[in-house]
């Protein structure tokens, strides 16, 4: 395993070991994100009864296979802790999410659950956000008018940047589980992501964005030095 996986694996390690009994999980998306449920089925298969909500079909299909017992958010509308990655870690944490094109899922997970934890190499913790681009889920309908509109919101909360309708490796326009299209908004800076998140949520088009705010409650990170554990105040 790469340093870098490594990593990924000790943050996602010390977050299961907060899983207990009896509880009911969100599951994330993403490569950090796969760690924490390999590990929590190595758990599962020693007698630890959970049950998990995925957040994308990808963290489905992997915790099938793997044997963790799942349920849908309508099953299970209350959840204990979510544990899920992040693409930025930043002040309080606030998170930019959806670097895998789950971010509508993992808000929706997230909100229902009683605790989330982010969990991520120390290379995702920073002063500010928005050097990853942040990621807009917008319906597939008027999407030049819609990316207008979040042009124009941005800039009322001091984003400038560019915005790019996301691409599969395949070089066909991504869509994601919802069947909606991202629009990645590379800012740059957020100055004031409260402010952004706002006016986001008033373009009509935009279904979701990947500004996690006040969500996350802990955030374990994992760096050469060992794991941090960050709570939000
Ligand atoms: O849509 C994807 C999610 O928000 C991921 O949790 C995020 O992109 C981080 O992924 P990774 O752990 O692979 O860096």
């Amino acid at each position: 395993m790469s340093p870098a996986e490594q990593l990924k694996r000790q943050a996602a390690a010390r977050a299961v070991d907060l899983v207990r009994s009896g509880m009911k999980l969100g599951l994330g998306t993403g490569s950090t994100a796969k760690h924490f449920v390999e590990l929590l089925a190595e758990r599962v298969k020693e007698g630890l009864e959970v049950v998990g909500v995925p957040t994308s079909e990808q963290t489905r299909a992997l915790a099938e296979t793997l044997g963790v017992p799942l349920a849908t958010l309508d099953e299970q509308p209350v959840l204990d802790l979510t544990v899920d990655g992040a693409d930025e870690i930043g002040p309080g944490l606030a998170l930019v999410k959806g670097g895998g094109g789950a971010l509508l899922r993992e808000k929706i997970v997230a909100t229902a659950s009683a605790q989330m934890v982010v969990i991520a190499d120390e290379s995702k913790h920073v002063a500010t956000l928005g050097t990853f681009p942040l990621p807009i889920e917008v319906v597939d309908f008027g999407v030049t008018s819609i990316r207008r509109s979040i042009e124009k919101a941005g800039k009322a909360a001091g984003c400038h940047g560019l915005l790019t309708l996301r691409r599969g490796p395949d070089g066909h326009v991504f869509v994601t589980d919802q069947g909606h299209l991202i629009l990645d908004a590379a800012f740059g800076v957020i100055p004031d992501p409260g402010l952004l998140a706002a006016r986001l949520a008033e373009v009509a088009g935009v279904v979701e964005h990947g500004l996690f705010i006040g969500l996350a409650s802990r955030a374990i990170l994992a760096g050469a030095s060992g794991v941090t554990v960050l709570d939000r105040a």
